[in-house]
């Protein structure tokens, strides 16, 4: 879409191009009729206009128009009274010290998982999400549904749309954000690159500009990732390991943004704590993630490819199961201290982190496969390949010993459990059958 078409206000009309003006030094040309049929639309449009008033705006957009906007920002309404009560409503803190949060991506995986976890325990959440197609957007419509029967409102815009970000911090003093929207996905980077700059740099800085301006500044939590390791050897990962050597552009764009955050920690005080999640899995689950196409393609008997590293070597991951993961994000906006700064001036220094959230035990990709496998009851049509030069890193194993000391942090379910309980979700949502083509 060509954001350069969307006009930033649509519900102001430009009256200068009203037909009937255009036409006002004629009018004695006008027959009685015509005058009348002028008559009607202009009033029509005046009608239109109070209709659609400046509290009921549509998504704005301040982004220059490229092939970036795949994910365009959308022109959902939101503003009026209505809207500002429902808001309000799903920002509400029941619970005595709770915090309210906004969750940005709350639609996604772990946005879902830590948005419902937050609200069960009495806290205020408020979801951002602009429902994107990189990948089924009916499994974010179906989490959507989860979330508000809970009574968290998901509101449908984009990070990049600054007036709406605003708008929200106007309506609710946030005391926390938990930022989890983001292009996600190593391969895919290479296919759509504008995306990843779209959401996990420019995005963020605008998200980070809202932040430094609101009154409070929230403290702000939000997803790195344990690509950011890139071609690193030494193993245990550990947060005090280089991370300049990145083997993907995503992995680049969330460097990007453990740097960005360092910048607006340091020059607005900003409280600014990173998570560097490792491959996190199951129930409502990412599609374009390995165990979940796996799942869907051993069940219609498709064939998979496993990758290998050089010498056959062996790919491995720290699969981290999501409870674990939701455990680990709470555990982060709890320990979160508040920004320093008001006004968008620093007062003081603000606090800065970033936190490994792994599993601590690698396993190696045919391990997954011979698990899903057991757990399916059918046998996967394997087809080793070397693994393509396209960003992937050939293991990942987290120290998590700083988030274990900061907020006892202490992942305690394995690939077999949690792989478990992602088949049963996966079959009670798609069906066992060899049909489904999400
Ligand atoms: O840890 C992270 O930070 C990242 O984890 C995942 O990235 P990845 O670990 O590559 O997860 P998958 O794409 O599900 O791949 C899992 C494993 O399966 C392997 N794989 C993938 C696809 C395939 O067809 N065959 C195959 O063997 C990959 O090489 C990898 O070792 C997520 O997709 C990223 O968004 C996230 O940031």
């Amino acid at each position: 879409m060509n954001m350069n078409n969307i006009p930033s206000t649509p519900g102001k009309f430009k009256m200068e191009k009203s037909p009937f003006i255009y036409n006002r030094f004629r009018l004695h040309y006008l027959s009685l009729a015509k005058l009348t049929f002028w008559s009607f639309i202009f009033m029509g449009l005046i009608v239109m206009f109070f209709f659609k008033s400046p509290t009921t705006q549509t998504s704005s957009n301040s982004m220059p128009s490229s092939d970036l906007s795949r994910r365009s920002l959308k022109t959902n309404s939101w503003g009026g009274p209505g809207w500002e009560k429902r808001v309000k409503s799903s920002a509400k803190i029941r619970s005595q010290n709770g915090i309210s949060v906004l969750v940005t991506g709350a639609a996604g995986f772990v946005g879902t998982h830590v948005s419902a976890a937050l609200k069960r325990r009495g806290d205020g959440v408020l979801g951002l999400d602009n429902f994107n197609n990189y990948y089924d957007p009916a499994l974010k419509r179906a989490r959507q549904a989860l979330l508000e029967r809970s009574g968290i409102y998901i509101v449908e815009g984009d990070i990049n749309d600054v007036e709406l970000v605003k708008k929200l911090f106007e309506v609710v003093r946030f005391s926390h954000v938990m930022h989890l929207a983001a292009q996600a996905g190593v391969r895919y980077a290479m296919e759509n690159p504008g995306s990843y700059v779209h959401s996990n740099i420019a995005g963020f800085v605008n998200l980070l500009e809202v932040c430094k301006s609101a009154n409070p500044q929230p403290a702000i939590v939000w997803a790195s990732s344990s690509s950011v390791y890139g071609l690193n050897t030494k193993i245990p990962f550990s947060e005090k390991d280089r991370t300049d050597q990145p083997a993907s552009l995503y992995a680049a764009t969330k460097k990007a943004g453990e740097e960005i955050a360092h910048t607006y920690n340091h020059i607005y005080g900003l409280s600014l704590t990173g998570l560097r999640f490792f491959t996190v899995y199951g129930p409502w689950g990412r599609p374009d993630m390995a165990y979940f196409f796996f799942t869907k393609d051993i069940l219609k008997g498709k064939s998979i490819h496993i990758f290998e590293g050089a010498n056959h070597g062996t790919v491995a991951r720290d699969f981290t199961y999501i409870d674990d993961i939701v455990k680990g994000c709470l555990g982060a906006l709890d320990t979160a201290e508040k920004s320093t700064g008001s006004g968008g001036k620093k007062k003081g220094n603000a606090q800065l982190r970033v936190f490994n959230l792994g599993n601590t035990s690698p396993v190696p990709v045919s391990d997954l496969v011979s698990i899903l496998e057991r757990l399916l009851k059918v046998k996967a049509n394997r087809r080793v390949m070397k693994l393509p030069r396209n960003g992937d890193v050939p293991f990942t194993h987290a120290n998590i010993s700083y988030a274990q000391r900061e907020f006892g942090y202490k992942p305690t379910t394995d690939l077999q459990t949690g792989l478990k309980k992602f088949v049963r979700w996966y079959v009670s949502y798609y069906g066992s059958g060899k049909k489904n083509d999400h």
